[in-house]
């Protein structure tokens, strides 16, 4: 019976959107820009049509690859809901577009509504907050987390995307403290749509050594309606979710709920999925590094030597692969490192879909990334659902 395997490299856009003028992103491209900057070399993927999809995407081949896939269906992705962001890609990629607006903080200071914040500081009793505004990550925690660790007060921020994140010390304001914390936090920001709190723990006493741990946890709102996962697991199968997968559907569809920290654990873990999994099962991991070590710190060249490992790990996964298992690799939204500021960026994506027991070719620019979603429903002999098409 035939499995899938969906993996997203997540960020890692080819350029293109064509509405990428609504978002000033005119322009962005992750995978161009990076190859422009830096000699990539990534046989695998380029062989699977990296290079051909981002032809497509762009109308050039990035420096380093080639429009001469062999192997495999390969072509573009394009996002239909607003958001740029990794719950509306990761849905949209399940078959479930978002139909409605998120609620997003005002770029002004401080940004977030004076009395969320009393709310917040009433119900856990913290001393006040920092923060209180659009930010990095890491360069906020390196700004405000010596006063943090004084003060007794966790930093809160947010960015473009539809997100309250929460920033405290692993031992000086407590993990199991923080978590308490995002989850007063995620219901008094549910009502103003907000998709995600994030829970972002650190370590380290000053801001030179100060570093976040791979103890981050996202409290999110669940999908709209029923994605590829809640009909998998109804169906019967197993659904693995790898990485920040679960987080992502609030846990909705989900039999095997598997954490790593790093592509290479989440490579393995994925590994060992493939090695356990029943006939008919789905598996979904979410590479995080590409986005969250790279492309939102604009670090071109960590961003174009994670894929270079990512790449040469692909011939284990093709090994790996039973005679009608089906793996596709795509993204959720773009994360150019080349761009200004540390926010998403609006653009196109590359879907690659290999199988031994698939013939290759173009599938084209698909008009939603729900078609990846209808591919895998189909592959695995699942009923068609409301949205997208497959190109299987
Ligand atoms: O700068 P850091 O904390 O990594 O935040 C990033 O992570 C968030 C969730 O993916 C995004 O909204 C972006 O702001
Ligand atoms: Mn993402
Ligand atoms: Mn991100």
């Amino acid at each position: 019976m035939p499995r899938a395997i969906l993996c997203i490299l997540d960020s890692f856009g080819i350029g293109g959107a064509p509405d990428a003028a609504d978002y000033g992103d005119t322009g962005a491209d992750t995978l161009g820009h990076i190859a422009a900057n830096y000699q990539l070399s990534l046989p695998n993927l380029d062989a699977l049509g990296l290079g051909a999809a981002a032809k497509l995407s762009t109308g050039e081949v990035p420096r380093g690859l080639t429009d001469q896939p062999r192997g495999g269906r390969w072509g573009v992705g394009r996002e239909v809901s607003k958001g740029k962001d990794t719950p509306s890609g990761h849905w949209e990629i399940a078959g479930v577009p978002v139909p409605f607006d998120w609620g997003y903080f005002p770029l002004s200071e401080p940004t977030f509504p004076p009395d969320l914040i009393a709310q917040l500081i009433e119900k856990s009793g913290i001393p006040g907050i920092l923060g209180n505004k659009h930010a990095s990550g890491t360069t906020v925690i390196a700004e405000l987390g010596e006063e943090s660790i004084r003060t007794g007060k966790p930093i809160c921020y947010t960015s473009i995307d539809s997100v309250f994140q929460i920033a405290a010390h692993e031992t000086h304001f407590g993990l199991e403290r923080l978590y308490t914390l995002c989850e007063t936090a995620f219901e008094l920001t549910a009502p103003l749509n907000i998709g995600r709190v994030i829970a972002r723990p650190f370590v380290g006493e000053t801001a030179a050594t100060f570093k976040r741990t791979g103890n981050r946890r996202d409290f999110a709102i669940a999908p709209p309606e029923p994605t590829l996962l809640d009909r998998a697991k109804e169906a019967g199968r197993q659904v693995y979710a790898i990485g920040k997968i679960s987080d992502i559907y609030a846990g909705h569809g989900v039999t095997h709920k598997i954490k790593a920290t790093g592509n290479m654990a989440l490579f393995d873990r994925t590994l060992e999925a493939m090695e356990m999994a029943a006939d008919g099962a789905f598996i979904m991991t979410n590479f995080v590094d590409f986005d969250q070590d790279f492309g939102h710190r604009r670090d071109i060249p960590g961003y174009a030597q994670a894929l270079e490992a990512f790449d040469a790990r692909l011939p284990e996964l093709i090994a790996a692969l039973r005679p009608d298992d089906l793996v596709v690799l795509t993204a959720d939204h773009g994360n150019d490192p080349s761009w200004r500021g540390s926010d998403h960026t609006r653009e196109q994506t590359p879907i690659m879909a290999f199988s031994p027991a698939l013939t290759p070719g173009s599938i084209g620019i698909r008009p939603s990334f729900a078609d990846i979603g209808e591919s895998i429903a189909r592959w695995l002999g699942l009923a068609p659902g409301r949205h997208g098409k497959s190109f299987l």
